[in-house]
């Protein structure tokens, strides 16, 4: 068929035309809900009955000592490991159990890993692009107006991620801080609503930290996103954190501010004998 003949094909739906996946929906409740969440791998339990609810906006800082199940968790979420038993759900409509990945991430889940993934050879600018180009539900040649509006949002985000003047170097001349804010940059071109962010600060310097911490607070507001943080380093944790959650044996241990998590004795137990020191 032509495109012109399948043009005229009025059962036809167009991927460009089709409507974005409904949005989520946080009026009467969280954004994300995890409900006695497990899953065993080789007979071992990484996540044992985990609960777990973000609400919409909030910056959720999640600690905890090797193996206990942040990296498990956040593959939950994303639809790479299926749970056994339990619910995930996104909003009050998403169920996330009967989605793969590429489902997940077009709902509006981004998730960062710790090491950055930008395009070296391509500039700042054109990596923020590319991102664009990735999301399905836009078509960046199909007119001059959604080019305007992608310039647009690539300036915006280009303002968020500190990296204006930085729009047409190539990336790989970047400090390493400078890339992991490109690749948060890139997420947000998809105007993600919930960002998983894995060690966002490893590896780099106390500036480089403290702007990541400006910009992962300044990210997280109601209507904007939510941001889950997974971080080993505890001094940045305590410089970003409202509500930290402690898992253990891929379970919730602890839940609340830093100093009330710091000052519990599960908490202060687990992390005893181990590099990671909650202060
Ligand atoms: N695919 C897998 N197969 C077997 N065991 C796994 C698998 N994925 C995770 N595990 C185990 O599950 C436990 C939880 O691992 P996970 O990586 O989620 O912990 P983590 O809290 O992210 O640890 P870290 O801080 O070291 O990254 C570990 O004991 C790990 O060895």
């Amino acid at each position: 068929m032509s495109f012109l003949q399948s043009l005229a094909d009025r059962d036809r739906v167009f991927d460009f035309l089709a409507p974005a996946a409904s949005p989520v929906d946080v009026r009467h409740g969280p954004i994300l809900y995890l409900e006695d969440v497990s899953v065993s791998f080789d007979g071992f339990k990484a996540i044992d009955a985990l609960n777990l609810t973000i609400d919409d906006g909030e910056l959720r800082c999640i600690i905890g000592p090797n193996g206990a199940g942040k990296t498990t968790m956040m593959d939950i979420i994303t639809g790479k490991t299926r749970p056994d038993t339990g619910s995930a759900w996104f909003g009050s409509r998403h169920d996330l159990l009967t989605m793969n990945e590429p489902e997940i991430a077009s709902l509006g889940i981004g998730r960062k890993f710790q090491k950055p993934t930008v395009f070296e050879a391509l500039t700042v600018f054109e990596n923020l692009e590319l991102a664009m180009a990735a999301d399905k539900r836009i078509l960046p040649t199909l007119t001059a107006r959604l080019t305007g509006e992608v310039c647009e949002r690539i300036e915006e985000v280009l303002a968020t991620i500190g990296l204006i003047e930085l729009r047409h170097a190539p990336a790989g001349i970047l400090s390493h801080g400078q890339k992991q804010w490109l690749e948060i940059g890139m997420l947000l071109m998809q105007r993600p609503r919930l960002l998983l962010v894995d060690e966002p600060v490893a590896g780099m310097t106390e500036q480089e930290m403290e702007r990541t911490a400006e910009l992962l607070t300044g990210l997280a507001g109601k209507g904007k996103q939510s941001v889950v943080v997974v971080e080993h380093d505890m001094g940045f944790v305590r410089s970003i954190a409202r509500t930290v959650t402690v898992l253990h044996q891929g379970s919730v241990l602890a839940e609340g501010s830093m100093d009330r998590v710091a000052s519990d004795p599960k908490v202060v137990e687990v992390y005893l004998g181990t590099e990671e020191e909650v202060a």
